[in-house]
């Protein structure tokens, strides 16, 4: 386990702090920290009111929760949203609603869960040329093609 900060700001005042919601989940359930409405084919910034900080090396994702999905259409619109490591600020939930009915979120709802994951970082280095490979410039949906 890594240890990760995490910051109450004043609008997740009596708020559960995101938590692991079975014993091998791989995401955090994130609670809204505001009640908001989605029209449908409407989408909102939820404000969660908490702030991390990653160690280098680590992001954060938010992703849908496929109930939410499933049930009612609502899906996170940037997902994977990204949460940068030097990152200090409100993480926040971008929800679209693709239903075809009205969606109420009311403060302390679970509405995204978010996954911290090890990333790498590159040095990119300017070529001529690239190394030749089987696939080569094949793509979407090149394979399999009688
Ligand atoms: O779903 C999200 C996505 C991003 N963020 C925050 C954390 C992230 O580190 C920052 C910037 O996100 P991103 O790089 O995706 O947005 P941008 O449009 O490129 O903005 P910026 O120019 O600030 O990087 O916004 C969230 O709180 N929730
Ligand atoms: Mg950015």
């Amino acid at each position: 386990m890594t240890d990760v900060k995490i910051l109450r700001l004043p609008n997740g005042e009596g708020l559960p702090l995101p938590a692991y919601e079975s014993e091998h989940a791989a995401g955090m359930d994130l609670r809204a920290a505001e009640d908001a409405i989605l029209p449908p084919a409407g989408r909102a910034l939820v404000a969660t009111g908490f702030a991390i900080a990653l160690p280098h090396g680590f992001e954060a994702q938010v992703r849908p929760r496929s109930g939410l999905a499933a049930k009612h259409g609502v899906t996170v619109l940037n997902a994977p949203g990204t949460i940068d490591a030097d990152y200090r600020g409100e993480v926040k939930v971008i929800l679209i609603n693709h239903g075809a009915d009205a969606f109420a979120i009311k403060r302390g709802d679970r509405i995204a869960q978010m996954i911290v994951s090890p990333v790498t970082r590159v040095t990119l280095a300017e070529a001529a040329s690239l190394s030749d490979t089987a696939r080569g410039s094949g793509g979407f949906g090149s394979t399999g093609r009688g």
